[in-house]
């Protein structure tokens, strides 16, 4: 259903030529709940803006549905980590939520039941009257999803959605993401550089190399679909599977990457609830 293939991305400048990305293949499946995790500067940011058509890549194609992604996507939604700057602060959450609704020319009728569905299904029903600025950080970013979620797209991408909220909420968020996946089911690729969260989320968590960027590993995530932040990150499965993703991301930052396996490499100890972020 999105296809990325060959994407390679060199920023070129006056006085400096910057390869970003250098190969990313992969596929996204319909309905599929995937999670990108690399090094800092890996070039996360950069993939997202080509595959959300805000970005040309320098080579390569990304496809949505088979067609090919040249400019921002009608079927396409992005959530980005600065929720601040991505609402109106002049329109109430109802407004900003139905906006890219009229954009779409939705029929008044349906913009009300979709505003309403999704600003229930983030648990903000009551807040629809209030200003973004009214709200704290993660109720802003509720209503950036809900806003995203409103919109009825075929793929949501996430850039970092949660980097800048409080341990205690991202965990609430984290749980919202799931429960609106199920409810849903969009094809969803959420970009993240902490890898707990990542291997909490996904189905799938792939793993980008240090920059000049290609994907280190594609690990299929087998905890049990019902997640908790409790049970599921206290698990033994949940141990190896964050244990696999940290020691890959370890070694890609590391100049002469090896393959997994090589030698040992220490691990963090994982802190209940704790986090390994990158
Ligand atoms: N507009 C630009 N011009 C030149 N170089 C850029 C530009 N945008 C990003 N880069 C460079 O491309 C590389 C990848 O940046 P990008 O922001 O995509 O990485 P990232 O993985 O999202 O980083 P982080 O995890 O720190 O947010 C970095 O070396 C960055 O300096």
């Amino acid at each position: 259903m999105l296809d990325v293939r060959g994407i390679k991305k060199v920023y070129e400048s006056k006085d400096r030529t910057v390869e970003a990305v250098r190969d990313l293949t992969f596929t996204l499946q319909a309905g599929e709940l995937a999670c990108l995790v690399g090094p800092s500067g890996c070039g996360k940011t950069t993939l997202l803006k080509i595959m959300s058509g805000l970005l040309e890549p320098t080579s390569g194609e990304v496809l949505l549905e088979g067609k090919r992604v040249e400019g921002p996507p009608p079927g396409m939604a992005v959530v980005f980590q600065e929720y601040g700057r991505s609402l109106f602060p002049w329109m109430t959450v109802r407004e900003n939520v139905e906006l890219p609704l009229k954009q779409k020319k939705l029929a008044a009728a349906r913009r009300t039941e979709l505003v309403e569905e999704s600003l229930a299904a983030v648990g903000l029903a009551e807040a629809h009257a209030a200003y973004p600025w009214q709200l704290s950080g993660g109720m802003q970013q509720r209503v950036a999803i809900a806003r995203a979620v409103a919109y009825e797209p075929h793929v949501l991408l996430m850039d970092e959605p949660f980097a800048a909220v409080d341990a205690q909420t991202r965990a609430d968020l984290e749980d919202l993401i799931r429960d609106l996946w199920h409810k849903f089911q969009v094809t969803t690729l959420f970009v993240t550089h902490d890898i707990d969260e990542a291997v909490y989320l996904g189905q799938r968590v792939l793993i980008l190399s240090n920059s000049p960027t290609v994907i280190r590993d594609d690990l299929a995530v087998d905890l049990p679909d019902q997640r908790d932040q409790l049970t599921t990150r206290s698990s033994p499965r949940f141990a190896e599977l964050r244990a696999r993703v940290y020691e890959q991301i370890h070694r890609a930052k590391t100049p002469a990457a090896e393959p997994v396996g090589a030698g040992a490499t220490a691990l963090p100890t994982s802190a209940d609830h704790g986090s390994t972020e990158f």
